[in-house]
């Protein structure tokens, strides 16, 4: 028997004998992509200064079927791509071009010591080396001043780990899906290369889209639109309730749109709104927004997007592997860039689990639990005058965006909300997060906890749990341990449960003796 036979893809037996001239390039090839793959500080394969500045539209991807129409979903087929990197080492090295070689080795150690002082790892053909700081957006992206002065007018002085990645990878016209923890620049992330992408306003109709799991964050999304691109001409538009029931919507001229899935798909069907020339799509919370439910909006809302040169990019603090295979059915050629550990949050939170007895009612600064028991809660709180807003989604769309505008303000102090606001909302003030209700899930839980100690600041979280919740306690501990956090040693001896439907009935919240509420 032969030793370490080869296969090829599903399985194919290599015949080596009758293939042997091939067999010689072949392991020619394989040593040096073994020379790359085992050298500890090139983490990645990588040609990526000259890949960054090949202008995007120059290397359109082939996202078009064989029938020359775009289908959506089921079009995208992820592409395994050939390590074109070691190819073209290989091309380098046959041409003799020695000197360029050995400064790309040089640059793509210089990339791997980067990534990994600001714990960045990535996996995909030819990742472009990430960024030393912003002023390079001008020197290797050529970018227009407006944008680096509102940049630095936010007070941003240097790029996050995920800004250093991910905004090179879009403005290199790849694919990419990004995870990094809560609190971390994720918005700069996809906005910097959108603005950049679009380079001015156009009355070609819309050419980018931002879709987002609620409408509080598609709001706060537009919001930092509209700073990032002040001083340029940009149409940035949140796809209301008042523009989706507007006839004229097919005629909207804007540049951006920034929507939830609802409502555009709403808008096309309807309204017939066109995005055929859209050339930059993200999914913001990609995770959410691929959960059931809304995975059909989802794919209907990418069939619209069929302009075949379109950059699509996936975002979230959390992303489980069903994600990340189904993103692999609607990407081409994606990088994955992650920042820290998967589905872990940052370490500059100090986290605390705190046992209750069932139904006690405990002052807290800022809740997140089911709507019944938000609303029991905010009575409570008001009976004790203690400035606090609501929000959940019996609420009208005024009334929630009053309790965040009030919040934001400072004028309630305590923001009490069901999962609602859990992702993506940016409260710079809020240091404490206390979860009334245990989470249903790790994901919940780290996003409801990433609401505070956001950009680096510090913040507390406390979880409160029930007897009922005891069997899910592991679930939470591993995420603490995971991030330093110290956990009691008989909650790590606890067996993991599955989180699926954990959903106790809770008690309501009342401070009133039973026989007086009766
Ligand atoms: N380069 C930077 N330097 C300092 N602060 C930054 C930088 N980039 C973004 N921020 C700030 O960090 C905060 C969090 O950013 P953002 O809301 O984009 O986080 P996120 O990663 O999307 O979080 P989440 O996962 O919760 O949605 C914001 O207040 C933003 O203004």
């Amino acid at each position: 028997m032969e030793r370490d036979p080869l296969f090829l893809f599903a399985g194919i037996h290599f015949n080596r004998k009758k293939f042997a001239g091939d067999f010689a390039r072949f392991r020619d090839n394989k040593e040096r992509i073994d020379l790359v793959e085992n050298s500890s500080l090139l983490e990645t394969s990588a040609v990526e200064r000259e890949e960054a500045t090949v202008p995007a539209k120059k290397r359109k991807r082939k996202a078009v079927s064989a029938s020359g129409t775009v289908e959506g979903f089921s079009v995208f087929k992820s592409s395994k791509s050939a390590p074109t990197s070691v190819v073209e080492l290989k091309e380098t090295d046959e041409d003799g071009h020695l000197k360029g070689r050995k400064e790309m080795y040089r640059q793509m150690e210089r990339d791997a010591i980067l990534r990994k002082k600001h714990n960045v790892h990535v996996s995909g053909s030819n990742v472009p080396s990430p960024l030393q700081d912003f002023a390079e957006l001008r020197t290797r992206f050529k970018c227009k001043s407006y944008l680096l002065r509102n940049i630095a007018e936010l007070g941003f002085k240097e790029p996050t780990p995920i800004q250093r990645q991910a905004i090179p990878v879009l403005l290199s016209g790849r694919e990419c899906f990004a995870c990094a923890p809560t609190g971390s620049g994720k918005t700069l992330a996809f906005v910097c290369p959108m603005l950049m992408k679009l380079k001015h306003a156009s009355k070609e109709g819309i050419r980018a889209v931002i879709l987002c799991p609620t409408k509080e964050l598609a709001a706060q999304t537009t919001r930092e639109c509209r700073k990032l691109a002040r001083g340029n001409k940009f149409r940035i538009k949140l796809m209301t309730k008042a523009l989706v029931t507007n006839p004229d919507l097919s005629k909207l001229r804007c540049d951006i749109l920034i929507s939830t899935p609802l409502r555009l798909r709403l808008a096309i069907k309807n309204r017939k709104m066109n995005l055929s020339r859209v050339e930059y799509l993200v999914l913001d919370e990609s995770d959410k927004l691929f959960e059931l439910g809304l995975v059909k909006q989802i794919d209907f809302v990418v069939k619209a997007c069929s302009n075949p040169s379109i950059v699509r990019s996936l975002f979230s603090a959390t992303l489980p592997d069903y994600v990340e295979e189904l993103a692999r059915t609607i990407m081409h050629d994606a990088i994955r860039v992650i920042v820290g550990i998967r589905l872990l949050n940052r370490l500059n939170k100090s986290w605390s689990l705190l046992g209750v007895k069932k139904g006690s009612f405990l002052h807290c600064v800022r809740v997140l639990l089911s709507k019944e028991r938000a609303k029991e809660l905010y009575g409570e709180l008001a009976l004790d005058n203690i400035r606090a807003s609501v929000i959940h989604s019996d609420l009208s769309q005024v009334q929630r965006e009053n309790a965040v505008d009030d919040f934001r303000a400072g004028k309630t102090w305590v923001l009490i909300a069901t999962d609602v606001i859990a992702r993506g909302m940016d409260f710079k003030g809020v240091n404490c997060v206390i979860n009334y209700d245990f989470p249903d899930s790790a994901a919940a839980y780290i996003h409801r906890i990433g609401r505070s100690g956001r950009a680096g600041r510090s913040g507390e979280a406390i979880t409160f749990y029930t007897e009922d919740d005891i069997p899910y306690l592991r679930n939470i501990a591993n995420v603490m341990t995971a991030s330093g956090c110290e956990v009691p040693s008989w909650i790590m001896a606890l067996t993991k449960t599955k989180w699926k439907k954990h959903r106790p009935k809770r008690e309501s919240i009342s401070t009133k003796p039973k026989d007086e509420i009766a």
